[in-house]
């Protein structure tokens, strides 16, 4: 079946040019209009130019969430500092849902990194061939008909609309994938300590209550908050998050509360903050624990009256808002060392929610990680990752102290930097062998001390000099990717290979 029977199937026959639009932003008039030229008369889609984001914006502001787009494709870094990534942002906080290409003219992992983890669908590095941005076109148009058409019409047939091939793509990974009953409002999670966590939500979210989110640092508290809020009957409103750590302590005030023109020196006009914008939605207090002292005698009052007070305002502002607060910190401990005052803890500990480390439910590892590679093969069908069986233990013994956030940082990383399509025990980053019990066995077996004994230093010699030799016979000589096969310096190792009179 080819693209455009494929459509109009799917539609009852209805002109493709009906199906919501392709949009496009990008400040190089040229590019832009042969992307729109050739997108349009290729795919036969409704494709929407414009120039800058603002543009951009100004036209979306027309529109109901309901008319989405259904692929947003952006440059990056537009003319006058405006940035791709921000319009992502503040068109899905506007409620609209799409799948977004990005393209950029320096191919940085940064910026890759950045990209993907706002969900981006997948990031053209310019020059790229027209045809790459067709046939991803054509995939995000596959994800977004998944959504909305029974299963049976996405899976039938072949070519680049059957559900098949990416099945094919998956399968071949060594990887447990996660079912149905292991993914929750965009969280992955078989443990039962994230199960536990998944009723919680769903007895919590009919509620009003006061909600408190602890847990380490890439846990997940910011996505539970997200579907305590998608599954509440706030839902049509707001959901405002605030992080009360990274705003300095002296505008934090007017952040929450707002202020009138005047208030202080730089206040130009009325200003609404961020309790009144989420107004009957809810406001996510993030890194709780760090807000200053007497901010927190504010906020208790705030949630004891349901009342906000402007800065430079005599009048109070009613305010219907659920609040749920998350922290990284023992709060109970804040309060014991007098750091948090315990009448606000007390407040917002309604109901708590208490977010495992990753170390605590390492049956999850393999899923997430599947999950997150998911966002690669998707995009581009070659990209048929799998893990040698020691890479995954290794990932499975690491401790992750940075929890969810830090093994997806590094799923990313590998897929970025992968040579081949298996990742390899020496792909991974070195922390990974570090405290890991299991490479520390492989090195007790390796290091049995003889009955005899042994010259410490000279074997210590040996081993570094065998192990600098492998790097550089594996990397063919090249000191650089040798140096991170060794979590060295470049330099270091060279440093180190002169001193050993090593070469190759
Ligand atoms: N169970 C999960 N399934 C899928 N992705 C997850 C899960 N938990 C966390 N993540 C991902 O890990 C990253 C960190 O999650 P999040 O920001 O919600 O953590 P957090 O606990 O709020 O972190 P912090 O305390 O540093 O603010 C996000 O990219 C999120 O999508």
């Amino acid at each position: 079946m080819d693209d455009m029977n494929f459509l109009h199937q799917s539609f009852d026959g209805s002109s493709v040019m009906n199906f919501p639009p392709i949009i496009i932003v990008e400040d190089d008039k040229l590019l832009g209009l042969s992307l729109k030229k050739y997108l349009e008369q290729t795919l036969k889609l409704n494709v929407q130019l414009y120039s800058s984001s603002e543009d951009c914006l100004m036209n979306f502001a027309k529109f109901h969430p309901k008319e989405n787009p259904f692929c947003l494709v952006t440059d990056i870094s537009l003319e006058q500092g405006s940035d791709g990534l921000l319009l992502i942002d503040i068109l899905k906080d506007k409620g609209f849902e799409f799948v977004s290409i990005v393209m950029t003219g320096f191919a940085s992992i940064e910026t890759a990194i950045a990209a993907t983890k706002k969900g981006v669908f997948h990031y053209l590095t310019k020059p790229f061939e027209i045809e790459n941005l067709k046939k991803l076109v054509i995939q995000a148009l596959q994800t977004k008909l998944s959504t909305v058409l029974p299963r049976e019409i996405v899976s039938e047939g072949e070519g680049v609309f059957a559900a098949g091939d990416r099945n094919k793509a998956t399968s071949r990974l060594k990887i447990d994938r996660p079912t149905v009953e292991d993914t929750f409002e965009g969280m992955i999670g078989r443990s039962k300590a994230m199960r536990d966590v998944f009723d919680r939500i769903q007895k919590v979210a009919k509620t009003d209550s006061t909600i408190l989110i602890m847990g380490p640092s890439g846990t997940g508290k910011e996505l539970v908050a997200s579907a305590i809020h998608k599954l509440s009957s706030r839902n049509l409103k707001n959901r405002v998050s605030v992080n009360c750590g990274a705003i300095p302590a002296e505008l934090l005030e007017s952040e929450l509360f707002g202020h009138m023109k005047g208030a202080f020196t730089g206040a130009i006009s009325n200003r609404k903050g961020r309790f009144e914008l989420a107004q009957n939605g809810t406001i996510f207090l993030d890194e709780i624990g760090d807000m200053p002292q007497l901010l927190q005698v504010k906020l208790l009052r705030v949630l004891q009256e349901r009342q906000i007070e402007p800065v430079g305002s005599s009048e109070n502002i009613d305010i219907d808002v659920r609040v749920i607060a998350a922290t990284h910190r023992d709060l109970e401990k804040a309060v014991a060392e007098g750091k948090f005052r315990e009448d606000l803890f007390y407040r917002l500990n309604v109901i708590p929610i208490k977010m495992p480390a990753l170390k605590e439910r390492r049956e999850d590892i393999p899923l997430l990680i599947s999950h997150f590679l998911d966002r690669f093969v998707s995009a581009d069908r070659s990209n048929e990752i799998s893990f040698a069986p020691l890479t995954m233990d290794l990932l499975m013994g690491y401790d992750w102290p940075g929890n969810v956030r830090e093994l997806e940082n590094v799923i990313e990383r590998l897929v970025i930097l992968r040579g081949g399509n298996e990742i390899l025990p020496e792909d991974l980053p070195a922390k990974i062998f570090r405290s890991n019990p299991l490479a520390t066995h492989q090195y007790k077996t390796l290091f049995e001390l003889p009955e005899i004994g042994v010259d410490l230093k000279q074997i210590l010699s040996d081993i570094e000099d065998s192990l600098i030799m492998q790097a550089m016979n594996r990397t063919r000589g090249n000191k650089n990717q040798a140096s991170k096969l060794l979590a060295l310096n470049r330099t270091t190792l060279i440093e180190k290979m002169k001193k050993k009179n090593l070469e190759l």
